[in-house]
């Protein structure tokens, strides 16, 4: 594969082995800050009462009818994403386009078997396999869109726009200007572009995900599904909308979340030895990979009772969180490469679970029983109904 290419367009993955690694730290401290990711409550708000709003009329209108919520979860976790990022506006075609073209960034990253990037002399192998133009094209697509974004962001600065409301591209774009020094040197626009790519190909999938999983777990799962419904419609009670400061209230939601990321996160972390190391008995060379296999940890049966098991209550009184402090739970990864993305990740999935639990009871289509539901089944169709209560 033409190397010059790749690198064009794994400006964001490139980025991690080189100083972007530091850069990435503006995102931990200043971007994705707790105050910035609260800041931006009202985007989730807006983005979750959409959802809601369509789906009620869907119930309205077309009783019994089966939602694709893969999609729906998908589409919630990029819209959310692009305004917080870019600041797109919510009915705008860009959402879209972005929304496409971080998936696809995201698909060619995930390519393991690009040829040339392991024995570089067969790399036309995968100019017949088309890669290469399909990786030219997604990266100049990415890189005018994003310019076309910045560009806006930097021509409203200029004019003094009076919207106060700061999005993370307005952050990049000020610590830019200031000159601040990040990891020894001034941030540059191949960087800011790197740093945004990043934020979506980190953060919509996993989102989406984890929102996907856990209504598949609850859904085969009905005791844990209604137990979970009363937690939220007791927090909630008469009010006719949810508050960020109701989650604080719903234990067993965040228990029932744990239990998702531990089933269902990323499978392997990698990390590189900067030297020599021993791991165990084992020597790693520098420059050495090494595979830290979360999947294998969270199922150890030494740690985990019915380790295969769906069992949010295990999560009940227990000390596991997700600092990465430890080493027996770590969804969200651990040492200094640990996701910048946690608080921006659970504020959206507690706000978005509460919403869709609270107002809608949810079946399985075709009068299909728990018993019977494939786990990976995809996507996820489900029923959403009037619940008897009346919440709608
Ligand atoms: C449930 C949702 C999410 C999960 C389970 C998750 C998990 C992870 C994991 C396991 C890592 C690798 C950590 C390591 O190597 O130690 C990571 C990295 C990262 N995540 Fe997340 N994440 C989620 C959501 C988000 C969101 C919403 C954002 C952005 C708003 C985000 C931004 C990032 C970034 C920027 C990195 C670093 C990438 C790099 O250095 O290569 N994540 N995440």
């Amino acid at each position: 594969m033409d190397r010059n290419v790749r690198t064009e367009v794994t400006e964001a993955n490139k980025a991690r082995a080189s100083d972007m690694a530091k850069s990435m730290k503006v995102c931990v401290s200043g971007i994705l800050s707790l105050k910035r990711v609260q800041a931006l409550q009202f985007i989730r708000e807006e983005e979750v009462a959409s959802l809601v709003a369509k789906l009620r009329r869907l119930v309205n209108d077309d009783r019994g009818a089966r939602v694709n919520l893969s999609d729906l979860f998908l589409t919630l976790a990029s819209t959310t994403l692009s305004r917080s990022v870019l600041g797109l506006k919510s009915a705008d075609e860009s959402i879209r386009v972005m929304g496409q073209l971080a998936q696809q960034a995201s698909n060619l990253l995930g390519e393991v078997t690009a040829v040339g990037d392991y024995i570089p002399a067969l790399s036309w192998v995968d100019h017949l396999r088309g890669l290469t133009r399909e990786t030219k094209r997604v990266s100049r697509a990415v890189h005018e869109f994003l310019d076309r974004v910045i560009d806006e962001h930097i021509e409203k600065q200029n004019d003094g726009d009076d919207d106060d409301r700061k999005y993370f591209v307005d952050i990049l774009l000020e610590l830019q200007a200031k000159k601040d020094v990040i990891g020894g040197h001034e941030l540059s626009r191949k960087e800011i572009r790197a740093v945004l790519l990043t934020l979506f190909i980190a953060g919509i999938e996993s989102s989406a995900t984890t929102l996907e999983c856990t209504m598949k777990e609850i859904v085969k799962n009905p005791r844990i599904m209604r137990k979970l419904q009363e937690e939220i419609r007791g927090v909630v009670g008469n009010k006719s909308n949810i508050h960020q400061s109701d989650l604080n209230q719903m234990e067993y939601l965040k228990c029932v979340i744990k239990e998702t990321l531990r089933l269902h996160s990323a499978k392997l972390l990698a990390r590189q030895a900067s030297e020599d190391v021993d791991v165990g008995g084992f020597r790693i060379p520098a420059k050495g990979v090494g595979l830290i296999n979360m999947w294998a940890i969270h199922r150890d049966p030494d740690t985990w009772d019915r380790p295969l098991e769906y069992l949010p209550e295990r999560f009940v009184d227990a000390s596991y969180d997700y600092t990465g402090q430890d080493q027996k739970y770590f969804p969200f990864g651990l040492g200094r490469r640990i996701c910048p993305g946690v608080q921006f990740a659970m504020f959206s999935i507690e706000y978005a679970l509460a919403n869709v639990l609270c107002w809608f009871d949810w079946e399985l289509p075709d009068g299909m029983s728990a018993r019977d539901f494939d786990m990976s089944a995809v996507p996820l169709h489900l029923v959403p109904v009037q619940p008897s209560h009346g919440s709608l």
